[in-house]
């Protein structure tokens, strides 16, 4: 191989402008080669395959990190997606005095989750290889302002994330982020992972073709510009039809003929078929001189079709460029770019098998705006771009015409420009086939596009993959870095919210049983409380109704004596008045148990204080004690019925069955209330009844008594009074006084004195009479409410053995201890549901921390990953 074609001379040579600075890359004004003699082809193969094994090293250890990210993405980690804003004026210019970029960071899924960070170059010279650590601390500030040059980052505007950047952009910018931030976190996150299957499918390509020995070259450019003389060109042979029409409609690939069994031939490959040569129902052949017929015929409509050319290259493989001897060679030549095959051309210039895209444009034409829009695409994925400027003859300054273009090159492909004395060339490809003519900026030309494909096949073939690569590396890291701060966050936040909730909950937890203790006891203190003082006002109040007095001293008035005629009358009177102050006594234990309840209340609001967390709801229910006693009514009661008990409950305890004034079988009146001869008989005569039997107890002496006869008298005048004895009260009554006169001795003397003191005690008991009877009838109804009841009405609570204390008393404290209950279950109820609350929110949060832990453990073992297979991938791009 010749040494001339790996030491290209330098095309601009001396005639460039000194003062063109602006367009002047580093290695244009360079006569330096940039092979080392002494190299031969097989030590940069050698090498070559050392770094094409590095390369796919670091591919496999990308497709490792990637498919992690999936799967953590998928079920673990809800990959966030992050954008860094635009820096202000204030910002970039702080920035670059102090050499680190700040910048915000947010999140289209979180649009509250804004974040200051810090970019830093991590390689001199290389914007894409920022790093993002947030901007915590006003020291981190400082330190890195110290670290970093200025150059570092002179490249700001490539921050953020390239390959994996959702593509949202619909219409308006923003519209767009509008749009962003409307999808939520698993849309994105969705998103993301689509992104990332499509980056692992690329790499997996670019794998391939790295594995793969063949190189690609695509010729293509502006219509017209002579890419079809160019190729030809190369080839020394007028294969291409050319036109002064726009002729190329077609992607045209030419192979060595080699290839094709050394047959030459036009392999038209069928619509929506892949080409293979082994194949023959994927094409149909052709002889190439029918080139011209097949293109002629093609639809200008549909750029995309692809024919094969299997061509022999009569040059020696030191000079020729497709049978070099070395490399498997496809030169393609593409239509021209126009408006309906741009995005086509693009697209086929974008297929990771392409190794070289070789550009031709017009010098006299320069690039036009489909041109530009193509480079500066295709200079972000193949970096270097072949830069042929054609008809270079016909410009009369030329210095001019190399300047201008030169100066465009440099804003659409910077590295192009840098390497421009081995990238850009100005020729005549029409020139070439002349006979005898000589044509050394061509044969410059081809000798640095051989280099370029054959001998630098690290930068042809290598390159696209360590561009990509490094963009994907980069925007790994970056992914990697965002999520690492916004885990970090959020263990911190969780870790923050732990600190507040878990006291509370162990605080919770440790009270639990001291509350339940606690509300237990005030509800036995109540009922207790209850019970005691009802039966304690009852008794008193029965003692009082006893004596005939009213059982409370307020409220009630004893009827006056109206005289022996209306004796009867005021009997009733004294009986209505006695139950009604019964029933005030009841009213007063009521009362004391108001009071008791309002205690108990009180007090397990003093407990709800106590134990239950801020933030809690309280009960925000008042206790209303006259409320309690009252009827309590069933839905559907008719509304009429519920007037009617209101209206009586109003007026006493009734509703409840208890009022004992309005009951008519204790406010009838019996001869007994007049005269309690039943009571005098028990006592004297050993009547076994309730208390009475307790006197009689108290008094053996069984002799007959003055007392005893003016008993005797008593119960004849009830008798004539014409109400009716108790049949045993007569019965036992009559036993004793045939007794008594069966005594001789005793019958002497008895009967004057019987007659004697029956007179005078018939005085006295009319005289007595307004005393006695309150008395007697204080005493029957006491007698009759310690009984144990046997009438319905006086069945409280459906205990039917109650008497009126311990009944009444019963009731009154169940009712205390209804209402205490119902509180406390209500506080139970808070406080469990309070400490149910507390401990999801604690195992929440803990969940929340231990997962963005293990994110914020993974994203920076992704982080230094990245950097591992990025710091490989960075040496074979600088080799
Ligand atoms: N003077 C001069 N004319 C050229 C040069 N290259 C091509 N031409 C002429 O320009 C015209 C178009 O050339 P083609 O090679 O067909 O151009 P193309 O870019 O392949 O055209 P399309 O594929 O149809 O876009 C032809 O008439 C060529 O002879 C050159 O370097 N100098």
């Amino acid at each position: 191989m010749s040494q001339s074609y790996f030491h290209p001379r330098n095309i601009l040579g001396t005639a460039m402008t000194p003062g063109a600075e602006i367009v002047q890359s580093p290695s244009a004004v360079s006569n330096e080669p940039e092979t080392a003699p002494g190299r031969d082809v097989e030590e940069i193969q050698e090498s070559y395959v050392q770094h094409k094994n590095q390369l796919i090293g670091a591919i496999d250890s990308t497709q490792v990190l990637l498919k992690g990210i999936r799967e953590f993405n998928n079920d673990q980690w809800v990959v966030r997606y992050p954008q860094l804003a635009q820096p202000t004026e204030e910002e970039s210019s702080k920035s670059t005095r102090r050499g680190h970029l700040r910048r915000s960071l947010t999140f289209a899924d979180d649009p509250s989750l804004t974040t200051e960070v810090i970019m830093t170059s991590s390689k001199p010279g290389m914007a894409r290889a920022m790093t993002m650590e947030p901007a915590s601390s006003l020291e981190n500030i400082a330190e890195v302002g110290e670290t970093v040059k200025e150059e570092d980052v002179e490249d700001s505007g490539e921050v953020g994330l390239q390959l994996l950047r959702l593509d949202l952009k619909l219409g308006h910018a923003s519209t767009a982020s509008s749009l962003v931030a409307q999808i939520d976190k698993s849309s994105i996150a969705n998103l993301l992972d689509d992104r990332i299957d499509s980056a692992l499918k690329h790499v997996q390509k670019l794998r391939n073709r790295i594995e793969d020995t063949s190189s690609k070259v695509l010729v293509t450019g502006d219509l017209n510009a002579g890419k079809s003389t160019f190729v030809n060109a190369l080839l020394r042979r007028e294969v291409m039809p050319v036109d002064q029409q726009p002729c190329t409609t077609m992607f045209c690939e030419v192979h060595d003929a080699i290839d094709n069994n050394r047959v030459e031939e036009v392999h038209v490959v069928k619509e929506g078929f892949t080409y293979a040569l082994s194949d023959e129902s994927t094409f149909t052949r052709a002889p190439l001189s029918d080139l011209q017929t097949i293109v002629d015929s093609a639809d200008p409509s549909k750029p995309q079709g692809v024919l094969k050319l299997y061509v022999t290259d009569m040059r020696a493989p030191s000079e020729s460029l497709i049978h070099n001897g070395i490399v498997d060679i496809a030169l393609i030549d593409a239509p021209g770019l126009n408006r309906d095959s741009l995005k086509t051309t693009a697209l086929f210039a974008r297929q990771e098998e392409i190794d070289v895209v070789v550009f031709v444009v017009s010098a006299e034409n320069h690039f036009t705006l489909s041109a530009k829009e193509f480079l500066w695409n295709a200079s972000n994925e193949k970096a270097y771009l072949f830069i042929v400027v054609n008809r270079f003859d016909q410009i009369r300054d030329k210095e001019k015409c190399k300047r201008l273009v030169l100066e465009q090159i440099k804003q659409m492909s910077p590295r192009t420009w840098d390497d421009a004395k081995d990238l850009v060339h100005f020729v005549d490809s029409s020139v070439v086939q002349n006979p005898g003519s000589s044509t050394p900026s061509f044969e410059n030309l081809e000798a640095a596009l051989r280099s370029f494909v054959l001998v630098k096949r690290s930068k042809s073939k290598l390159n696209p993959a360590t561009t990509y690569l490094n963009h994907l590396l980069s925007d790994i890291d970056f992914l990697a870095s965002a999520n690492s701060i916004v885990a970090s966050q959020e263990a911190d936040r969780a870790r923050a919210d732990l600190e507040q909730t878990r006291p509370v909950l162990e605080k919770m937890q440790s009270g639990r049983e001291q509350l339940e203790d606690s509300l237990e006891v005030v509800e036995e203190e109540g009922a207790t409380t209850s019970t005691d003082r009802a039966k304690e006002v009852l008794n008193v109040a029965l003692e009082r109704i006893a004596r005939g007095e009213p059982a409370v001293d307020q409220g009630i008035t004893m009827p006056p004596y109206p005289g022996l005629l209306n004796l009867w009358d005021y009997a009733q009177d004294v009986r209505r008045a006695l139950l009604a102050s019964l029933d005030s006594a009841v009213k007063l234990a009521e009362n004391e148990a108001r009071v008791a309840t309002s205690y108990g209340v009180k007090k397990i609001s003093h407990l709800e204080e106590a134990h239950l967390p801020i933030g809690v709801e309280r009960n925000r229910r008042i206790f209303v004690p006259e409320a309690m006693f009252s009827p309590r009514f069933k839905k559907g009661q008719d509304p009429k019925a519920r007037r009617r008990s209101s209206a009586i409950v109003a007026g006493g305890t009734h509703g409840l069955g208890l009022g004992l004034a309005q009951r008519s079988e204790l406010l009838e009146v019996t001869f007994f209330d007049l005269f309690d001869a039943q009571h005098y008989f028990s006592v004297h005569f050993g009547h076994t009844d309730g208390q009475s039997k307790k006197v009689e107890e108290n008094n053996d002496d069984s002799t007959p008594s003055a007392l005893s006869v003016m008993s005797l008298g008593m119960g004849a005048i009830s008798v004539v009074g014409g109400k009716t004895l108790g049949a045993r009260g007569i019965f036992s009554g009559l036993i004793r006084i045939s007794d008594f006169f069966g005594n001789e001795s005793t019958r002497r003397w008895a009967v004057p004195v019987i007659g004697f003191v029956t007179l005078g005690a018939a005085v006295y008991f009319v005289l007595e009479l307004p005393n006695t009877i309150p008395k007697n009838i204080g005493r029957r109804i006491k007698a009759s409410l310690s009984e144990q009841s046997h009438l319905p009405s006086m069945t409280i609570d459906g205990n039917d053995n109650a008497n009126f204390v311990s009944g009444q008393s019963a009731r009154i404290s169940r009712e205390t201890r209804k209402v205490l209950r119902i509180a406390s279950w209500d506080l139970r109820e808070r406080f469990r549901s309070a400490m149910e609350d507390r401990a999801k929110e604690v195992r929440e949060k803990e969940e929340i921390e231990r997962r963005a832990k293990r994110a914020l453990e993974y994203f920076s073992g992704v982080r230094e990953k990245a950097s591992e297979v990025r710091f490989v991938v960075g040496d074979v791009a600088t080799q």
